[in-house]
């Protein structure tokens, strides 16, 4: 193939990528008039007029945010077809686009037209000659690459369709990473292709090995799905899990790239609204509140007294002397909580001990008043009201959280639940932030104190709890057992929160409290989920696929299975593959597809601090993109310091967009460098339970070059 030939297919192109471009600013214009026109009506004054404002504006700032997010890399497919089939050529893109005439210029690449592009392979051409990829930068076509797909039809054809290029797969796959994951719109394979059409029912479970392009998929997925269903998942919400806030930022642009802005990003700690943790327990305290046994620790938990309230109630009403002491009000309690979650019963307190205290009644000259009339003299009895309030307050999930840090109340709790050690271990475990741990037993206490109701009416809300701000109301409880919070008191209610879809990446990671958190805001959704088990740092398998299967309660299976890996070289893959064959993770093995010739190199030196720099700059030196130096948990803080302390990374380890960075074992998980030192493995296998699946993931996130360092 001359150069000649391919620099006239680049022009070819271009010429129809600029014709697109122009149908695009023509649509952002129409958009832009559409949100001007809706402004104007704004100003018309009558209802109607905002309304339909407020819908033009709406739809017009949609199309703007696609058009402006699809603008990179627009057009990147083309299919020239069987005569028989389309005489003319088919581009595919990141959105659709239809000219001025209303033909169409450019398919979505999610739209049933679309799919043959992905699909087609020399076995099963399905009408196609030829694929071609368009690689841009920007606006400009820099380079095409074609896959011959039936040189029959080719040979009978009057198309003359030249062949350029080796292969855009490999050409995207060599590229430098960067700290962002990027969309493989143009690449996508045909078995990655199956699972991101599957159809939109029950849950399509993907799993396979390292760098089989999982995430990727999940996320193209979300974008397929809400193109196919948009007013269902944009209005019902499609969640996206990950495992830290860390891999949700190197995720984040990959839905926006394909024009999606509609989609709730969230890691594990931030799923419940209004709270956001990224405090990680120590792994044993985080295996004690991950298990399932938790739950009934909580729900024991939400049935206590609450800490610090009033023990007695006593007040005088004619002759008579009323008390409601700790025998009377445990049995209100008990009567309280039979008729369902606590905070829904806020509304039944007051008339709940007016009840008790009207069968203390005895005198004659108070029977010769009615119930109603003592009814009506305790509601407005300030001293009566502030005992209801206090004794049974509306209850934020945190602050019960925060009674468990009192010592008598956790041994009652748990009692027969957790053994010694693990109720030692909860113990020492509160900090001053909620952890990622922490969050799924707040979200259980949510369900199990319920919202309160919503009423209007004062006569059903005596004590004005349901209109009053829970931080007021829990201020006393809070100093007392919820220690110093950094996250607003959620107001949220838990009707709201059910999304239309829940895609849970890393799943092999998840607790069973967390499936339980995750299953509560799925109930009626569809589900995506992936994962590959013998990366899993949950060391109770069983349990969280119980748990799993409780989330997900009757939903059809539909199961998909990716076998190439994409991310490591062949040669990388290769010394993972038998370490973890070394170790017996009984992994799934994907085919490794790039070779580079270089090999891992496992080094042993006597300084570690001199070794590790050594590696750095061989690895900055080597590759064009990124470096990640993974260390065991304890030398997190020393290596961060050394790095710092060394001149020449200061500029490329700092901010977000850092080239190099110091990360734990853990941190690793779903994110890829091209350059990965590992110091001290041997540290980072022994760090946990799980620490060989750990360290199997550590050394599965290289593209190009890895080192180990050990010291001899
Ligand atoms: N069809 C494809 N074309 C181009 N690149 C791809 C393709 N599939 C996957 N990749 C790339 O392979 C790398 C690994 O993908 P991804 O992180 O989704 O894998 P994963 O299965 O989630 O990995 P892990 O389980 O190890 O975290 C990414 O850089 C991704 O862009």
């Amino acid at each position: 193939m001359n150069d000649d030939v391919a620099a006239r297919e680049i022009a070819r192109e271009q010429e129809f990528v600029d014709t697109v471009y122009r149908q695009l600013e023509d649509s952002a214009r129409s958009a832009e008039e559409l949100a001007a026109e809706g402004r104007a009506r704004g100003q018309l004054g009558h209802e109607g007029g905002l309304v339909e404002r407020d819908a033009m504006l709406f739809q017009a700032a949609k199309r703007i945010a696609t058009l402006d997010a699809a603008h990179e890399g627009l057009v990147f497919g083309r299919l020239d077809m069987r005569e028989d089939v389309d005489p003319e050529p088919r581009y595919v893109g990141r959105i659709g686009l239809r000219d001025g005439n209303r033909d169409i210029l450019l398919i979505d690449w999610r739209a049933p037209a679309a799919a043959v592009f992905y699909q087609a392979t020399h076995a099963d051409p399905k009408g196609v000659i030829r694929r071609r990829i368009l690689r841009s930068q920007g606006v400009t076509v820099i380079g095409v690459e074609d896959d011959l797909l039936d040189p029959e039809a080719d040979e009978a054809s009057t198309k003359e369709l030249p062949i350029v290029g080796e292969g855009a797969l490999m050409a995207q796959l060599s590229r430098a990473r960067d700290r962002s994951m990027h969309s493989i719109v143009a690449t996508i394979q045909a078995e990655q292709d199956q699972a991101i059409r599957a159809p939109e029912k029950g849950v399509v479970l993907i799993t396979g090995g390292p760098g089989t392009g999982k995430t990727v998929v999940a996320l193209h997925r979300a974008a397929f799905l809400l193109y196919g269903d948009r007013r269902r998942y944009e209005t019902g919400g499609v969640l996206v899990v990950g495992p830290s806030g860390v891999f949700m930022r190197y995720i984040e642009r990959v839905l926006p790239s394909l024009g999606e802005t509609a989609v709730a990003l969230r890691s594990l700690g931030d799923v419940v609204d209004g709270i956001a943790a990224t405090r990680r327990d120590d792994p044993r305290v985080a295996e004690v509140k991950g298990a399932a046994e938790m739950a009934e620790v909580l729900r024991r938990t939400a049935r206590q007294s609450v800490p610090g309230a009033p023990r007695e109630f006593r007040t005088f009403y004619r002759d008579d002397v009323l008390l409601l002491g700790s025998r009377e009000l445990g049995q209100v309690r008990r009567q309280l909580l039979s008729m369902g979650p606590r905070n829904r019963s806020t509304n039944k307190v007051a008339s709940t001990l007016i009840d008790h205290l009207w069968r203390q009644v005895k005198s004659e000259r108070a029977r010769e008043r009615t119930k109603e009339d003592f009814a009506d003299e305790m509601r407005t009895s300030d001293a009566f009201l502030d005992f209801a309030a206090s004794w049974w307050p509306v209850l934020d999930a945190a602050t019960v959280l925060g009674w468990l840090r009192d010592h008598d109340v956790l041994h009652r709790v748990t009692e027969g639940v957790l053994d010694d050690e693990a109720v030692r271990l909860l113990a020492k475990s509160w900090g001053e932030e909620l952890s990622v741990e922490d969050i799924p037993l707040v979200d259980e206490l949510r369900y199990l104190l319920g919202d309160p109701p919503l009423v209007d009416d004062e006569e059903e809300d005596p004590l004005g709890l349901a209109d009053s701000s829970l931080a007021e109301l829990t201020t006393a409880s809070d100093r007392e057992y919820g220690g110093r919070r950094s996250w607003a008191p959620p107001t949220n209610r838990v009707e709201d929160d059910g999304y239309a879809h829940v895609l849970i990446d890393e799943a092999q990671d998840l607790t069973p409290m967390q499936w339980r958190m995750v299953g509560r805001r799925g109930r009626s959704a569809t589900w995506t989920i992936v994962g590959d088990p013998a990366q899993s740092s949950w060391p109770i398998p069983a349990e969280a696929t119980k748990a799993r299967a409780e989330a997900l309660g009757t939903k059809d299976l539909h199961e998909f299975h990716l076998s190439t890996n994409y991310r490591n070289s062949s040669e990388i893959y290769a010394f993972a593959a038998a370490y973890a064959e070394r170790v017996g993770l009984h992994a799934d093995l994907p085919n490794a597809v790039r070779s580079t010739g270089n090999d891992p190199e496992e080094r042993t030196v006597t300084d570690l601090e001199e070794g590790t720099r050594t590696a750095l700059a061989d690895l900055v030196g080597s590759v064009d993109g990124t470096v990640g130096i993974v260390v065991p948990v304890a030398r997190h803080a020393e290596v961060s310091r050394w790095l710092a302390s060394w001149p020449e990374y200061a500029e490329q380890s700092a901010g977000d967009d850092a080239r190099v960075v110091v990360l734990t074992g853990l941190e690793t998980k779903g994110l890829e460098f091209d350059g990965i030192a590992v110091v001290e493995p041997n540290e980072i296998e022994r760090e946990s339970s799980t620490g060989r699946a750990t360290l199997y993931v550590v050394l599965t996130r290289a593209t190009q070059r890895l080192v180990t360092l050990s010291r001899g």
